[in-house]
């Protein structure tokens, strides 16, 4: 995995056919997806469950692109190592999920995977200042995280400030929640490259119609692009 600063769409399966998940990854991968993000959560950093390591594992040989999977969990540390064997190639924790954000980093990056970082919406762009040398991603997050289909919550000068302070250090600014061809360029203008959508790429679509998904994320990718020179 280069790194890479041109938009890249990352799906996030929780707004798939739950009961399909082998056809869904490769409908969006073969419609135009750049990564394929998962959300797992635990029904206690967020109140919604979904998905474990097993689940992770059984998506693996599915995902040919990145598999971007994005923890809200609390405790992270003990599952590090299961999400690794898992296959994730990206492993984001958030940095309210614990005080020792540091060491998960470092944790995550000893296992081989990316390691990214969340932020909240009430959480400010300096949570992570003093973690972006430890740092693959950081995820904005634009609406609190634990369900699709939330209304966007702008960020757009949190992600500017990020951009500032990442300076020329490779490291991808992805946003997560809401968006859809009318947020997308409000965050890629502020310098964000990676953009998670959920239910504007799954809308519409289906396994036996996927053509709706590549209208679907080109639709977001072309209103991204479009503002950048
Ligand atoms: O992490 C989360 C929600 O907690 C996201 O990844 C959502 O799944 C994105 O869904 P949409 O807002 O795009 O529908
Ligand atoms: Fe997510």
């Amino acid at each position: 995995m280069n790194f890479d600063r041109s938009i890249k769409i990352a799906p996030s399966i929780l707004s798939a056919d739950f009961a399909n998940f082998g056809q869904e990854i490769q409908a969006i991968e073969t419609q135009g997806a750049d990564w394929v993000h998962v959300d797992v959560m635990d029904g206690h950093f967020v109140p919604n469950l979904t998905f474990g390591p097993p689940a992770v594992k059984a998506f693996r040989p599915h995902v040919k692109t990145v598999m971007d999977v994005h923890l809200m969990i609390s405790p992270v540390d003990p599952y590090i190592q299961a999400y690794a064997d898992a296959g994730a190639d990206v492993l984001t924790a958030h940095v309210e999920a614990g005080p020792h954000s540091h060491r998960t980093l470092q944790a995550i990056r000893a296992t081989g995977m990316k390691a990214g970082i969340a932020l909240n919406p009430g959480t400010p762009a300096e949570a992570v200042e003093h973690l972006l040398d430890l740092t693959d991603l950081v995820c904005v997050m634009t609406v609190n995280p634990g369900f699709g289909g939330q209304k966007f919550i702008d960020m757009t000068a949190k992600v500017r400030r990020l951009r500032q302070m990442i300076g020329d250090r490779p490291v991808h600014i992805e946003i997560d929640g809401g968006v859809d061809p009318s947020t997308a360029p409000l965050v890629a203008a502020a310098g964000a490259d990676v953009l998670v959508a959920g239910s504007a790429v799954f809308k519409g679509g289906s396994v036996s119609n996927p053509s709706v998904y590549g209208d679907n994320i080109r639709a977001v990718r072309a209103a991204a692009e479009g503002v950048l020179n």
